[in-house]
């Protein structure tokens, strides 16, 4: 079977995976292709690691934008691809190599196929984290070209290929990262009555921060605690002096998040009046919720009902992922929706293999509602 262009373009993609805000090789491979591209209809600007790319309409009413992100995750790949990532410790584990090169598609659909109104491709840096929404919506680039509606999609790894799912209103949730740094007295491993163990503190302090959920938050409400580093120590036969925790919170209401929040705090403060240790709390980077906008989602749903062809669509419920596109939805009304890909393993794993025949499935999917968009008033 021969491999389509834009297979081939995820698959180099996702050899160069880059942290957020590093994003250089695959900034330079995405400004070579599009220079490839017949440029009458075209503006290119760059904005740091990011690239907007703009399309002239043929009969312009307003902007239509498509944002993808492009970062890769600290993960080291375990697929069976001949195509790995060359950096080592890095993988594109979310499925932005899938993303961008669906961007791609939609964009040279319509630098060849241009429609009615105007087209924004936003291909959009550190998504997992430090957040590249926010500074690129605040650019004075993005303030030029300024979309009247947004669309952004994310692979799923547990709908089958040929299946999109979405739902209007809140689709994921708010976020907030968590580092708790603890800091004790460590000591000879023979002589545990004369330090302060952080490894112990640690240990106890994971395990409290269970509680929130099962015992602080509303059952009916949801929300997720989860730590996902801890690191203390530095020998086998060394009491630990530090402990570190590394984590995220999610909920669907900021309450909850200001609750989870509160209870974390009285918690570190109990292990550091119970383990004789100095504690500091810092949250990182926080994202608002991905809130769709009623009307556009549920016209999108009926289109694609009546009019997907070979695409069937979800009514899903709302999940716990976070995403920075919530802060374009914050303020320009449009939608994400999920992207099956059919894959054992879930985002974020070592082992994530989407199914490629997506792309092709979404840029047909996306090129049609644009098009069909472009048409209404
Ligand atoms: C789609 C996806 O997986 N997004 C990430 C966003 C992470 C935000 C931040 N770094 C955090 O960990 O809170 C996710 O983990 O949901």
């Amino acid at each position: 079977m021969t491999t389509s262009l834009f297979t081939q373009i995820r698959r180099d993609l996702h050899q160069i995976p880059e942290p957020g805000f590093q994003e250089v090789k695959t900034q330079k491979y995405l400004l070579d292709y599009l220079e490839k591209l017949p440029q009458d209809r075209l503006e290119i600007k760059t904005w740091r690691t990011g690239i907007l790319v703009k399309v002239a309409g043929t009969n312009p009413k307003r902007t239509i934008a498509w944002r993808t992100d492009m970062d890769g995750l600290p993960i080291a790949e375990e697929t069976s691809y001949p195509f790995r990532s060359l950096h080592e410790g890095y993988m594109h584990a979310c499925g932005h190599d899938m993303h961008m090169a669906i961007a791609l598609g939609l964009l040279t659909h319509f630098v060849q196929q241009p429609i009615a109104d105007h087209l924004l491709f936003l291909f959009q840096p550190a998504e997992e984290g430090p957040g590249g929404a926010l500074p690129m919506m605040e650019s004075e680039e993005f303030a030029l070209w300024r979309p009247d509606c947004i669309f952004a999609l994310h692979i799923a790894p547990e709908y089958p290929v040929g299946h999109i799912a979405t739902k209007p209103g809140i689709l994921f949730a708010n976020t907030s990262e968590l580092y708790i740094d603890l800091v004790g007295k460590g000591g000879h491993a023979a002589f545990p009555h004369k330090a302060n163990d952080m490894v112990v503190a640690g240990s106890h302090l994971v395990t409290q921060l269970q509680s929130i959920i099962s015992r602080n938050i509303d059952p009916l409400d949801s929300a997720v605690v989860t730590i996902g580093k801890l690191e203390g120590g530095t020998k086998q036969n060394i009491i630990a002096e530090k402990a570190r925790l590394e984590g995220t919170i999610r909920t669907f209401s900021t309450e909850s998040m200001a609750l989870v929040k509160a209870r974390i705090e009285s918690l570190v403060k109990g292990i550091e009046a119970g383990f004789d240790c100095t504690a500091s709390i810092d949250y990182g980077v926080g994202y608002c919720q991905v809130y769709n906008e009623e009307k556009l989602t549920t016209a999108f749903m009926d289109w694609v009902r009546e009019h997907g062809e070979d695409v069937t669509l979800i009514a899903c419920k709302e999940a716990m992922t976070g995403e920075d596109f919530g802060y374009f939805l914050q303020e320009i009304p449009g939608f994400l929706f999920w992207l099956g890909v059919h894959t054992p393993y879930g985002l974020h794993h070592a082992k994530i293999e989407p199914s490629e025949e997506a792309i092709e499935v979404a840029i047909r999917l996306v090129s049609r509602y644009f098009t069909w968009l472009s048409q209404q008033d």
